[in-house]
């Protein structure tokens, strides 16, 4: 049983609470007029990343009292047992190591008492030589044909990751494979990803960590189905199209793939912190051994600096404050994060379930309600576009949403020289998109340009909106990794603030039981009377819908 005290109880939280009222109203404009280094000053390094937080509603003195509230709080001490290995998943009784997924191999982490990093390497290697295999041709299907397609087959943790870093990383991918990504149990789902694909040169990989999760073997077991009907073969043919990839060989092997081509890893890997494990073989596939050990470099580069760097050169110490800060004295119910590049697409969906899913918890780590707001709806797609779309509220609605900008001072190598160009022009937006948000436009300035004054209100922007700007030379995987790391252990401070176990899951099981109570009502219609009124209802309008 931890006894903490509790957050609101702590003196550095009632300081900061009395520190919130005494800066009131207080306006970015009046921080950066009072201070003409703020912009310089307020700005940290990390690696490849620059990361400016002077346009955070933040003075010298916040930023003390927030580490103050650090150390009161714990974090460095749950980190540093974190980093060793120590099961901080009290909840599951698990360690909590995706630092050792890209530890170097000479490192010595221990679970149990056991070294976790030569296994960590073995798994490393065996996954370098099975990609290199596939994309050099090797690999050949249950017809001797190559594979030329890899569809990954998975959910949250087990899709996300390995989805959204292959979008990134597209420039550095092997332009004659094609890779899809199948998550939903829609069938629809599956059906687009393999309606044109030759199933004779089509490996999929199936990606469960537990190798339990019904939308996964279900979509497997289609997959397995399509591809033997397809080529008329029998189960011998599975051996040569499907791997997985899993801590559960039992499960595989009863599935039918040859745990010869199972890619282990294990129980103190978190779904959402797993990409960099054996979960991410599809998209070692796709950039190939050497651009995904630059990826884990990245990491651990992060990793690094989190756990030796001072407090006030921290920045997932900071950024995970700034959060705390913003959603306990300013009320913040969401986080925007906004990347100004198209391959971030899938990059803020990513955070959500990393952030979401370990900090949306209402009990503390002794299971006490908590009184205090734990972590935000995090949302945002990439700049441009919701420039067109949601920005309005941003700049003008009545919500107070913190953002993170993210950007890149060069386009990707390989693009077309013709639309080289068009960077600047996307990097004005970023640049000028934070500026509006944090000084608006004043209503002297407004009419200044002749505006008629009934339109003034309309044409205000009050500004004083929080961003955080973070700026890379360009998109590569070991930045990849940086951004990653920083974003894990952003989540990992806001926990250990809150004190709240980031790293179970129990709030996703409800649905998944009810589901599988509901299942057999759909297909015989039996027990709908032992569902709710509006369940009943609704289950009877869809088997009516269905003809049944
Ligand atoms: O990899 P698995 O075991 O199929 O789980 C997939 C996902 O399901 C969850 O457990 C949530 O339901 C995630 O945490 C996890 O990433």
């Amino acid at each position: 049983m931890n006894t903490k005290t509790r957050l609101d109880r702590m003196p550095e939280w009632a300081a900061l609470g009395k520190h919130r009222e005494q800066l009131g109203d207080t306006h970015l404009r009046e921080l950066f007029a009072a201070d003409a280094n703020r912009g310089s000053a307020y700005t940290l390094r990390v690696g490849d990343l620059h990361l400016d937080y002077s346009k955070n509603l933040v003075t010298d003195e916040t930023l003390a009292l927030l580490r103050e509230l650090a150390v009161a709080t714990g974090v460095a001490g749950l980190r540093d047992a974190m980093f060793r290995g120590e099961k901080i998943n009290t909840t599951e009784d698990r360690a909590v190591l995706h630092t050792a997924l890209r530890a170097p191999r000479d490192a010595v982490i221990e679970v149990d008492g056991e070294n976790v990093v030569p296994g960590v390497h073995a798994v490393l290697d065996k996954m370098a030589a099975f990609s290199e295999r596939v994309r050099s041709g090797q690999w050949t299907g249950h017809t001797g044909r190559p594979i030329r397609n890899v569809v990954n087959i998975g959910i949250g943790g087990s899709d996300l990751g390995p989805a959204m870093a292959y979008e990134v990383l597209r420039s550095f991918t092997d332009r004659g494979l094609t890779f899809r990504f199948v998550s939903n149990v829609d069938g629809a789902d599956l059906h687009e990803a393999v309606r044109d694909l030759d199933p004779a040169e089509t490996l999929f990989v199936i990606a469960s960590k537990t190798f339990t999760t019904i939308e996964t073997i279900t979509n497997a077991t289609s997959a397995r189905d399509w591809l033997l009907t397809e080529l008329r073969a029998g189960q011998e043919a599975v051996a040569k199209h499907f791997v997985a990839l899993s801590t559960n060989a039992e499960k595989v092997e009863e599935f039918g793939i040859d745990t010869a081509n199972m890619f282990e890893f294990w129980d103190w890997v978190g779904g959402r912190y797993s990409y960099d494990s054996a979960i991410g073989l599809t998209l070692m596939i796709a950039i190939g051994p050497d651009r995904f050990r630059e990826m884990l470099d990245g990491f651990h580069l992060v990793d690094e600096h989190f756990r030796t760097a001072p407090p006030e050169e921290n920045a997932p110490l900071l950024l995970g404050l700034l959060g705390v800060w913003y959603g306990a004295f300013f009320d913040a119910q969401s986080h925007a994060v906004l990347p100004y590049s198209h391959y971030l697409s899938k990059f803020t969906a990513y955070l959500q379930q990393l952030d979401m899913e370990s900090n949306g918890k209402s009990v503390d780590r002794d299971g006490r309600p908590v009184d205090w707001q734990t972590g935000p709806v995090v949302w945002g797609t990439p700049g441009t576009n919701g420039q067109h779309a949601y920005y309005q509220l941003i700049h003008q609605g009545t919500k107070f949403i913190p953002a993170d900008f993210i950007g890149f001072a060069e386009p990707v190598a390989d693009l077309l020289p013709g639309l080289v160009p068009q960077h600047d022009l996307l990097m004005a937006n970023f640049f000028a998109q934070t500026q509006a948000l944090a000084f608006g436009k004043t209503p002297e300035e407004v009419r200044a340009e002749g505006v008629a004054e009934e339109l003034v209100p309309h044409k205000t922007f009050k500004g004083n909106h929080p961003t955080t700007t973070i700026l890379a030379k360009e998109l590569t995987p070991s930045v990849l990794g940086q951004l990653i790391a920083l974003y894990e252990h952003k989540v990992f401070v806001q926990g250990a603030v809150w004190n709240i176990d980031s790293f179970d899951q129990w709030g996703v099981e409800l649905g998944k039981v009810l589901a599988k109570r509901i299942e057999p009502v759909l297909t015989t219609g039996e027990g709908a009377d032992r569902l709710d009124g509006s369940t009943a209802g609704l289950v009877s309008v869809y088997r009516s819908l269905r003809g049944r």
